[in-house]
């Protein structure tokens, strides 16, 4: 059924008790083109839900749509009432050589008294970090304070935007346990947008896969056993996808480059 544009779109902030954002039929037009299209897409509290997909997919427009800083064509949203959004767009987007503190860039769009500052530098793993400038930070430390910006809005739902980019293995690693441990201490919901084919955390519930609309989705280890995410990513992708687990949750992780955590990675194949 074709809808038109101004008919289909409607956005509401109702919605059921545990979905934080629910998305139906959802479009983005540009430019003569979909962007994306037939996205459904709901996040409940306390589950993460991970969107993968090659470069140009649409995750990044999927993710702006669902939070409300792009507007979709087409397709309903739902937003819990009240609902608090922690955004850390793509790293790429943000410009590290400007003359900052850490501080100050947790600060910059929000007052926030220096208490709170350091408690949400404290639970990334970075309190020693406020006063360093921004362009000092290693790619890890960037990620991190990024992260502790968007948890100063105590969000429902985190959106994270690839924020293991420039990051090393190891740093990757305790990141996604850093994430796992939000959602476990504060039942927030995450949205995480990830090219990494390679990576994706046990803890993810529900991932998505992208190229334009949606391939398939279910469970990692459902989502890597799927024909249709195969021939989206090649059957090697498949083969080579690491279930990285995150033994404990507690404390926050450790440094960026220094994490102490027991990890597996299980190598899954095709049945
Ligand atoms: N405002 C815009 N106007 C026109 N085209 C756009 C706009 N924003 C994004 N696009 C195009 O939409 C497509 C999807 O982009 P998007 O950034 O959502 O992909 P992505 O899956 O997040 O990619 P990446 O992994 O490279 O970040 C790309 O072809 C991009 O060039």
């Amino acid at each position: 059924m074709l809808r038109t544009r101004s008919q289909s779109r409607s956005i509401s902030t109702a919605g059921p008790a545990t979905s934080l954002v629910e998305a139906h039929g959802l479009g983005v037009h540009r430019d003569g083109r979909w962007l994306v299209r037939d996205i459904d897409l709901t996040v409940n509290r306390g589950e993460i839900v991970t969107l993968i997909g090659p470069n140009g997919s649409g995750k990044s427009t999927t993710a702006k749509a669902i939070i409300g800083v792009i507007k979709p064509d087409v397709g309903s949203i739902r937003r819990a009432s009240g609902l608090r959004i922690g955004y850390v767009p793509q790293a790429l987007s943000i410009d590290r050589t400007l003359p900052l503190t850490v501080h100050r860039l947790l600060t910059l769009t929000a007052r926030h008294d220096r208490t709170a500052v350091e408690g949400a530098l404290e639970a990334v793993g970075v309190p020693h970090l406020r006063r360093v400038p921004v362009h000092d930070l290693s790619g890890g430390e960037f990620q991190r304070a990024l992260l502790a910006r968007a948890l100063l809005r105590a969000p429902d739902l985190l959106v994270l935007d690839e924020p293991v980019q420039g990051v090393d293995f190891p740093g990757e690693l305790a990141l996604y346990g850093l994430i796992q441990d939000i959602r476990d201490r504060h039942g927030c919901g995450v949205l995480l947008i990830s090219h990494d084919l390679h990576v994706v955390m046990a803890a993810t519930d529900t991932v998505i896969c992208l190229n334009g609309s949606v391939s398939c989705r279910g469970s990692p280890q459902a989502v890597v056993a799927d024909p249709a995410y195969a021939s989206l990513f090649g059957a090697a992708a498949a083969e080579t996808l690491a279930v990285y687990r995150h033994r404990h949750g507690g404390g926050p992780a450790g440094h960026a480059h220094d994490h102490d955590h027991d990890h597996d990675h299980d190598h899954h194949r095709d049945p």
